[in-house]
């Protein structure tokens, strides 16, 4: 369990993030999401015990991050943004060093280092150089190096950024596994996609304020206030959209050569009637769609303050 209250964190007059408050059961996949500066990475530094609140206080499994910050960092295993790795070092060499760090005692690090290695899928690399790696490797193996101590709860800073459409899908099939492994799992991201079908909850930051989080399928429930709208025409869209803005429910269009979609807060009888407007008038109309909001749409509509 992850408990944050209160937190906020100034760098002088700048606010990175302003009394946030979160919890976070045990067994869940958190998805942390926010655009860049958002305050993602500094919430987890301090979750990580590695940097200092200006107010506020979290317990991970029950120690605190400013008191006991010992307890924390043998609960949590923590991938940062950026990671380092260490030249003429082998990879079962990198993943003994922290092994070592985490007091795993001697007798079982032999296999603990095989268990992590057969789990990343990194077994054939055993002997490799770490800064021989690809980029996808390195990532994996900074994943790796999180689990030597068997932690029961991940903190991962963007783990799948800068990786290529395949190494990312890697990752999260890893990070379901790991959830099902029980472990609690904290990932922030800024690419919203790429956590909706592995996250049981989500929460959306941006300037340092936390506009909405909770159990994914709540966020989406709270979103059908909101729906978006995928409209094409044959030809010249004009009349088609003329008679879309005149309806009050749309609150914005955005158009394309011969499409538009549109944020519409109507309910069902609303957009019916809508259609049926759209198809009397002979406007070309081809196709419309009441879309399934995608996680992108949760974040746009989220961050322009049309859901609360
Ligand atoms: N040491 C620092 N001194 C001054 N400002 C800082 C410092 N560290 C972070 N900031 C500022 O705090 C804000 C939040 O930064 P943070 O790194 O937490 O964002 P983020 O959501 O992780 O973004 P990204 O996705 O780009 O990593 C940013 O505006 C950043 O410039």
């Amino acid at each position: 369990m992850i408990d944050i209250r209160n937190f906020g964190k100034q760098y002088g007059d700048f606010t990175a993030v302003a009394n946030l408050n979160l919890q976070i059961p045990a067994g869940e996949m958190f998805g942390f999401i926010g655009p860049n500066g958002a305050g993602k990475s500094t919430t987890i530094r301090f979750l990580a015990t590695l940097l200092k609140a200006t107010h506020g206080e979290a317990t991970i499994n029950g120690h605190s991050v400013t008191s006991d910050p010992i307890g924390v960092r043998r609960s949590v295993g923590y991938m940062p943004d950026n990671f380092g790795v260490y030249d003429g070092m082998k990879v079962w060499e990198f993943l003994d060093f922290f092994a070592v760090a985490y007091q795993v005692p001697r007798n079982r690090r032999k296999a603990v280092l095989s268990d992590v290695l057969e789990l990343l899928d990194l077994t054939h690399k055993r002997d490799d150089y770490v800064n021989g790696l690809s980029r996808g490797m390195k990532q994996r193996l900074c994943l790796a190096k999180t689990l030597v101590h068997d932690p029961p709860v991940l903190i991962l800073d963007e783990p799948a950024s800068g990786l290529d459409p395949r190494a990312r899908l890697e990752v999260k099939a890893l990070l379901k596994e790991l959830r099902s492994m029980g472990k609690t799992i904290l990932i922030s991201s800024h690419i919203l996609t790429e956590l909706a079908d592995c996250c049981t909850s989500i929460g959306i930051i941006e300037r340092g304020q936390l506009l909405l989080h909770g159990p994914i399928d709540q966020v989406y429930r709270k979103l059908q206030k909101q729906r978006i709208l995928d409209i094409r025409f044959t030809g010249d869209p004009a009349a088609g959209l003329s008679l879309i803005r005149s309806d009050p429910n749309v609150h914005q269009v955005h158009e394309n050569s011969r499409s538009c979609t549109i944020e519409y807060a109507g309910k069902d009888a609303d957009v019916q009637r809508l259609l049926r407007t759209l198809t009397k008038a002979d406007c070309g109309l081809i196709s419309f769609a009441d879309k399934e909001p995608t996680l992108e749409d949760v974040f746009m509509l989220v961050t322009k303050g049309l859901v609360t």
